[in-house]
C-alpha cells in the first residue's frame, strides 16, 4: 500500500518519507480495497516466529501491529519517522494520503519484538481507507497536538471510531504531541491527563512499554494511562517535559 503525501505548507524543502504520486506511480488506497503491500504480513493475531514475516531480513520473536491515528497535522508521520529512523521531519507539512507502514524490531529484555507501525492519513476523506486496518491492530497510538485545541476536542470522535472499528481489547495510548512548542500550547497537560483518566485505556503491550520506559515490564492493562510526547524524541513519550533521553537510543534502533 502506498502512501503519498501532498504538500500543505511552504517551508524548507525537507525530503518526504514517501514517494510522491505520479500518473503511473503508486496510487492511494481506495475505500474498501485497502490492502497491505507485498511486504506487509497478512492481518491476524500476534505473530511469533523467525524470520521476519515481511521477508525483510528482520529476525524477531513476537510481532505486533500498531496504528497511529489522530487529526491531520498532529505529527503522526513525524513521530513514526523519529521512532524508526531517529530523524525529525521539520518544516514542510506533507499530508499523508492513505496509509503506510514501517517495521522496527526492538530488543526488550532479550526478546526481539517486531513492530509493524501503520501511519494513517488524518484527513477525513481517507477515513474509510483506514477503517479497514483497525480490526487487526494490536495497539493504537491516538495523537493530538497540544498547540491545536480542535485536535484535542476530536479525540472523543476518534474514540468513537476506535470503538466501532477496532478490537475491544486493543491497547490504546493517548499522546499529546508538539510539547516543544510551549509558547503555542493551548491544551494543558492536566487536560490530557484528565481525558486519559476518564477513559479506560489499555496499556500498550508490555514489551513496548518496557522499551519506551526503560523500565521493568508491567503486566496487564492499566487504567488512566495518559501520555505526552513530541516526535522530536520518542524517548520522551512518557514524560512530556523530558526532552532529554530517558532511554538509550540504541534500544529504539
Ligand atoms: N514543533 C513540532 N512540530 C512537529 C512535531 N511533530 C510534527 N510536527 C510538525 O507538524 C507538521 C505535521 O506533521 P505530520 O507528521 O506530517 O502530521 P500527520 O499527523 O502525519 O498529518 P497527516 O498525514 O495529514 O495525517 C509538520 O510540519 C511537522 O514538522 C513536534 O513534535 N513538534
Amino acid at each position: 500500500m502506498s502512501r503519498k503525501k501532498t504538500s500543505k505548507s511552504k517551508g524548507a524543502s525537507t525530503p518526504a518519507a514517501s514517494t510522491l504520486p505520479s500518473a503511473n506511480g503508486p496510487r492511494p488506497a481506495r475505500s474498501g480495497t485497502a490492502r497491505p503491500g507485498p511486504d506487509a504480513p497478512p492481518n491476524g493475531p500476534l505473530q511469533p516466529g523467525r524470520p521476519s514475516l515481511g521477508g525483510g531480513g528482520d529476525f524477531y520473536d513476537v510481532a505486533f501491529k500498531v496504528m497511529l491515528v489522530g487529526d491531520s497535522g498532529v505529527g503522526k508521520t513525524c513521530l513514526l519517522v523519529r521512532f524508526k529512523d531517529g530523524a525529525f521531519l521539520a518544516g514542510t507539512f506533507i499530508s499523508t494520503v492513505g496509509i503506510d507502514f514501517r517495521n522496527k524490531v526492538l530488543d526488550v529484555d532479550g526478546v526481539k519484538v517486531k513492530l509493524q507501525m501503520w501511519d494513517t492519513a488524518g484527513q477525513e476523506r481517507f477515513r474509510s481507507v483506514t477503517h479497514a486496518y483497525y480490526r487487526d491492530a494490536h495497539a493504537l497510538l491516538l495523537l493530538y497536538d497540544v498547540t491545536n485545541k480542535a485536535s484535542f476536542d476530536n479525540i472523543q470522535a476518534w474514540l468513537a471510531e476506535i470503538h466501532e472499528y477496532a478490537q475491544h481489547d486493543v491497547a490504546l495510548m493517548l499522546l499529546g504531541n508538539k510539547v516543544d512548542s510551549a509558547h503555542e500550547r493551548v491544551v494543558k497537560r492536566e487536560d490530557g491527563e484528565k481525558l486519559a483518566k476518564a477513559t479506560t485505556w489499555q496499556q500498550l503491550f508490555t514489551g513496548v512499554w518496557a522499551a519506551l520506559h526503560g523500565n521493568q515490564r508491567q503486566d496487564g492493562p492499566q487504567r488512566g494511562l495518559g501520555l505526552h510526547s513530541h516526535s522530536k524524541g520518542v524517548e520522551a513519550a512518557l514524560h512530556e517535559d523530558s526532552q532529554r533521553a530517558t532511554l538509550p537510543a540504541a534500544r529504539l534502533r
